[in-house]
């Protein structure tokens, strides 16, 4: 019989998932799934319980919970040699993850997707011995994300986080920094940079727009310093995806990247604080399989017109 592993965050998003774990169990068992479950219990927990899920040859693991908990389960699972498919169940405020790959927040169509059994292989970020599936960057705009309470994203959802960039506008700086990717080379201050593995960041779903989950490069994305009025105006030209151009903008695709400061500059690996810079980004072609709604997934996209190095490494 195969066996199914729920991780999930009982605190993520509007903590609405407890109240479904009987209904989620029973529909893996129904499914022929031996299931169980482990609710985690703080940061890095779900990192270890998804370790142990590897350890225990587990079919399939299931993350439940926002980009903060599938993010520890990937990094639970990235560096083994035997790397279950990944179900997710998005739970939490944001869920670029999910977003990006179609998995829609309603938890009984998102198991329907893991039972129907179609995945696809995702592009994973590494960077000092950590991974990302989503977004990394740098840059005081992209540390507000650790100050908004858990209380306030239960109420609030993602609004949460808009209402706290307001409030830190005034009082956010450029940083001084050298990135160096495939061979070139910025220098200079930056608001702040991005390198995505998916297009959808923080609800913006269009500052990527090429991206490809598995083409095996990052999209960079540097903001240059500009002023308050400068920066407003190409974050509102972001949510119509129309920010690219722009003189201060540099957007390119690259699969190594490096960066350093002189400043203390802070890691922002799936919206969670990361360490610090210096920081060296590698692309890990392909490196999971997600289940994801094939039939809405882009077609360069999809294991079909992958071919067999969909199967490599
Ligand atoms: N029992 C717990 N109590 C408090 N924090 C927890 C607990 N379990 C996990 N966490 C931490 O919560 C972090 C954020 O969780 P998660 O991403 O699932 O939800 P979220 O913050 O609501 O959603 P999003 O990341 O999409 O904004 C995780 O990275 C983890 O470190």
């Amino acid at each position: 019989m195969k066996r199914a592993r729920i991780i999930y965050n009982p605190t993520s998003g509007r903590e609405i998932f407890k109240k479904s774990l009987p209904d989620v169990l029973m529909k893996l068992e129904a499914a022929g799934y031996e299931a169980s479950c482990h609710a985690t219990t703080g940061a890095g927990d779900a990192t270890k319980a998804a370790r142990i899920a590897v350890e225990r040859r587990y079919d399939l693991v299931i993350a439940a919970g926002g980009d903060g908990t599938i993010n520890e389960v990937v990094n639970g699972i990235a560096k083994q040699e035997h790397r279950p498919k990944i179900g997710v169940i998005p739970t939490g405020t944001t869920n670029d993850f999910a977003r990006a790959l179609h998995i829609p927040r309603d938890i009984d169509t998102a198991v329907d997707i893991i039972l129907k059994g179609d995945s696809i292989p995702v592009d994973v970020g590494r960077v000092n011995d950590k991974y990302f599936i989503n977004i990394a960057g740098g840059g005081r705009l992209t540390e507000l994300t650790y100050d908004v309470p858990i209380k306030l994203k239960t109420m609030l959802g993602q609004l949460a986080y808009y209402l706290k960039g307001i409030e830190m506008l005034p009082s956010i700086r450029a940083t001084e920094v050298t990135i160096e990717y495939d061979g070139k080379l910025y220098e200079g201050e930056v608001m702040l940079f991005l390198i995505g593995l998916t297009n959808s960041v923080g609800g913006f779903e269009k500052l990527a727009p090429n991206a490809s989950i598995n083409d095996g490069m990052f999209s960079l994305l540097i903001l240059k310093k500009t002023n308050l009025a400068d920066f407003i105006r190409i974050a509102s030209l972001a949510l119509r995806g129309e920010h690219l151009n722009d003189s201060k903008v540099i957007y390119t695709k690259a699969n190594r990247i490096r960066v350093k400061s002189q400043d203390r500059l802070q890691l922002n690996l799936d919206g969670e604080y990361g360490g610090d810079m210096p920081a060296e980004f590698e692309n890990l072609y392909r490196h999971i399989e997600v289940f994801v709604p094939l039939d809405k997934i882009r077609p360069e996209d999809r294991p079909e017109s992958l071919g067999d190095t969909a199967k490599e490494e």
